[in-house]
């Protein structure tokens, strides 16, 4: 079986305020990319997995095979075994969700062999990372919390294209960035407006309400991407450039008519 692990940008991402279990409440809105990995996957006696590129960590720290794990502990269906092939496209530690899709993917999967419900699968999902709850549907959505509030709206048709920087940034460390920073950091657009102005392509509105408050303190670190995103804004037809997640892949909508 073929998966297609789609991947994601943050059209729009604030950080709100940290929370109790150390993890912060964000407020985004999330969009699927055409982008994706490739999963090669069926069951099979022993468990086997190779991936292309090489991803140079090992399969125990590899998020499938957290997925796997979790399916199995929280679902009680133990005995099976997969035999996976990743063909890795999206660039990883690149915001883009990579990891978290090839999650979604195989937790998709495992779900309609094993028919577990909706419900239950997104409970799953998200006790794996805070990405993964949108990315088993993916679309457009606005999320909440860790990520795992989700609000799915119709979804938008954009033509974006990624700009892999290939700087691996650690999400964790950007957010404790943030939380070092925080009296500094500015927080504005709406997320709401910045879809509504998408989908009547009201650019200057939506130009208005493009953000992601993680370029606060990853700029800082990688000036070459402040620098590429400023020749970026340059290109025609362009509705907004912006990095996606923690970074470092940079992004532009472009404008379709
Ligand atoms: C930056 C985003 O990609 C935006 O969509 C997400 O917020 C991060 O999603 P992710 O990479 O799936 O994050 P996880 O793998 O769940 O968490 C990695 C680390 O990021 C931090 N983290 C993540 C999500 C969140 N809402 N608050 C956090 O503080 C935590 O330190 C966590 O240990
Ligand atoms: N299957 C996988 N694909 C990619 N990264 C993985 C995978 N399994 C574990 N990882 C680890 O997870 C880290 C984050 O990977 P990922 O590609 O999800 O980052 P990301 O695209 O920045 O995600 P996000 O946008 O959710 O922050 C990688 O640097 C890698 O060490």
């Amino acid at each position: 079986m073929h998966l297609k692990a789609f991947g994601k940008v943050n059209l729009y991402l604030d950080v709100i305020s940290r929370r109790k279990d150390n993890y912060h409440n964000i407020l985004t809105l999330f969009q699927s990319i055409n982008e994706h990995d490739d999963i090669f996957i069926e069951f099979s006696k022993s468990e086997i997995f190779e991936s292309e590129p090489s991803l140079n960590i090992s399969w125990d720290k590899n998020i499938i095979k957290k997925s796997i794990e979790t399916f199995k502990k929280e679902t009680g269906f133990y005995n099976f075994n997969l035999k996976i092939k990743l063909i890795k496209n999206l660039p990883m530690g690149g915001g883009l969700g990579g990891g978290s899709a090839d999650s979604a993917a195989v937790l998709n999967f495992l779900s309609k062999n094993f028919k577990i419900s909706e419900k239950e699968l997104f409970e799953i999902s998200f006790k794996i990372g805070s990405d993964v709850p949108f990315l088993l549907k993916g679309g457009t959505a606005i999320g909440k919390g860790k990520g795992e509030i989700l609000e799915f709206l119709e979804p938008l048709k954009l033509n974006i294209q990624i700009y892999p920087m290939n700087y691996k940034i650690d999400t964790k460390k950007m957010y404790e960035k943030l939380d070092q920073n925080w009296e500094s950091i500015d927080h504005f657009g709406d997320p709401y407006k910045l879809y509504e102005a998408l989908k009547n392509n009201d650019i200057i509105t939506a130009k208005q309400n493009a953000f992601n408050v993680f370029e606060q303190v990853v700029f800082k670190e990688y000036p070459k991407l402040k620098q590429k995103k400023e020749d970026i804004e340059k290109d025609e037809g362009i509705i907004f450039a912006l990095m996606t997640g923690s970074g470092s892949t940079l992004y532009k909508v472009i404008a379709t008519n």
